[in-house]
């Protein structure tokens, strides 16, 4: 068995984000975009194609568990010494203790406590506070000790070799950095190129908690697939279809009922926020955002609670934690998973092993697409520019030789 340990930096960015890969028994794991995260990879190097691999977005620091049993991903932020092994989903006890805590106080109507904040401040990768130069001491160290993903490289082509790859892409976080307005996550051009050339060779789609039209916006690629709303708002390219699609028009969407409540409960949230300085509420057609990143820390428990108190009025909604954000949902059984499963199917892969889907996220709600891949023990998780680019020369080149070999 070979013994893999896994990075890759997205340059540019004052993030770094990591791939990760699990054993050969698909011990696959998400972390919740805390601001530090670490991790091991043990890989059977030929079983990587059985692998389910994820990405992991650890911004602020990074640290090795070497040399612990089990290895996996430690959630740490606000900690300073290692954390306790996560077996297989990403969220160290006290987090899940600290997220159940606070849905049980939701649920009964409480006024969120310390744990709320706590759980906030670990969800955002732009949160500094936390870092402290012995922690920044062993990132350095880390990263001495960890070659690059894109060493793996050879091994994620081999794994999909004689496979259709598919490319799903989170946008915020993943393609675009986070900024303090939400209006303005841009992409870079050098970012929107590597996504163009990227969907020349595999169907891609993009998967984002964003309403479709906005993150559309930010892309502008109409070779794509877009499933906004965390998968509620599905629809295909308007140029360039070249893979096997069942229909020639996607277009799907199983929350369509919820639109006026949406738009009645996203009136009722920007009204009871605006007088918390900074609060943002966001319109995501089938889903809203209430943004905390500009919100004082002290002033987190109140929002949240205004928050809850809305939502709670509306047992046809529910909530999620996002990175500095409150996601309300429709509760239907709908999420960027389903959605990875649908487009798949309007691929033609629905039950088929020749597929590779390629799932590259940074938040709790990607776990839901990971969870997916980890239920069909197919494809990998992974990460930035650089790997897009790479995978783009890999495909171009053996194109060439193919060609040149007839
Ligand atoms: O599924 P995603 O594409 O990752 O979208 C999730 C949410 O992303 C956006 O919020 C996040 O990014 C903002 C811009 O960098 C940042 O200010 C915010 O704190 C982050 O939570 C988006 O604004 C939300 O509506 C999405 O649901």
């Amino acid at each position: 068995m070979g013994k893999f340990h896994f990075r890759i930096s997205q340059s540019g960015f004052i993030r770094k984000k990591h791939f990760l890969s699990t054993s050969g028994k698909l011990k696959s794991c998400f972390f919740t975009s805390s601001s530090i995260v670490s991790f091991n990879i043990e890989a059977e190097r030929e079983n990587m194609g059985n692998q389910n691999v994820l990405i992991v977005d650890a911004f602020n620091l990074t640290l090795s568990t070497e040399g612990l049993p089990n290895p996996s991903i430690y959630s740490i932020a606000s900690q300073q010494k290692r954390p306790p092994v996560v077996p297989c989903g990403g969220y160290t006890n006290k987090k899940k203790l600290m997220l159940q805590n606070l849905e049980t106080n939701a649920a009964a109507g409480a006024r969120p406590n310390n744990c709320w904040v706590e759980s906030i401040r670990a969800s955002s990768p732009t949160h500094m506070k936390s870092i402290t130069p012995s922690l920044l001491e062993e990132k350095r160290a880390w990263i001495i000790r960890h070659p690059s993903a894109l060493d793996m490289f050879h091994e994620i082509t081999e794994a999909s070799k004689g496979k259709q790859i598919v490319m799903f892409l989170d946008y915020d976080g993943t393609l675009s950095p986070i900024v303090e307005n939400p209006d303005r996550a841009f992409m870079s051009g050098k970012m929107r190129r590597a996504v163009r050339q990227l969907a020349k060779y595999f169907p891609t789609a993009i998967v984002t908690g964003r309403c479709r039209d906005k993150v559309y916006d930010f892309v502008k690629l109409a070779e794509l697939y877009y499933a906004g709303s965390h998968g509620m708002d599905i629809k295909g390219p308007t140029k360039g279809l070249k893979y096997n699609q069942k229909s020639k028009v996607v277009n799907f969407q199983p929350a369509s009922e919820f639109l006026p409540l949406i738009d009645k409960v996203y009136k009722v949230l920007v009204e009871k926020t605006k007088s918390t300085p900074g609060a943002r509420v966001e319109n995501n057609k089938f889903c809203i955002s209430v943004h905390f990143r500009c919100v004082d820390e002290k002033k987190w428990n109140d929002l949240a609670q205004k928050v809850k108190e809305v939502v709670n009025e509306y047992p046809q909604l529910n909530w999620r934690q996002g990175r500095m954000v409150m996601e309300i949902r429709p509760k239907i059984e709908w999420d960027k998973g389903k959605a990875l499963e649908f487009l798949l199917e309007c691929l033609g892969f629905a039950d088929c092993s020749s597929v590779f889907p390629v799932y590259i996220g940074d938040d709790t709600t990607d776990e839901d697409a990971f969870k997916i891949l980890r239920k069909r023990e197919q494809g990998f998780g992974i990460l930035v520019m650089d790997f897009l680019q790479k995978l783009v020369r890999w495909k171009r080149d053996s194109a060439d030789t193919t060609k040149s070999k007839v």
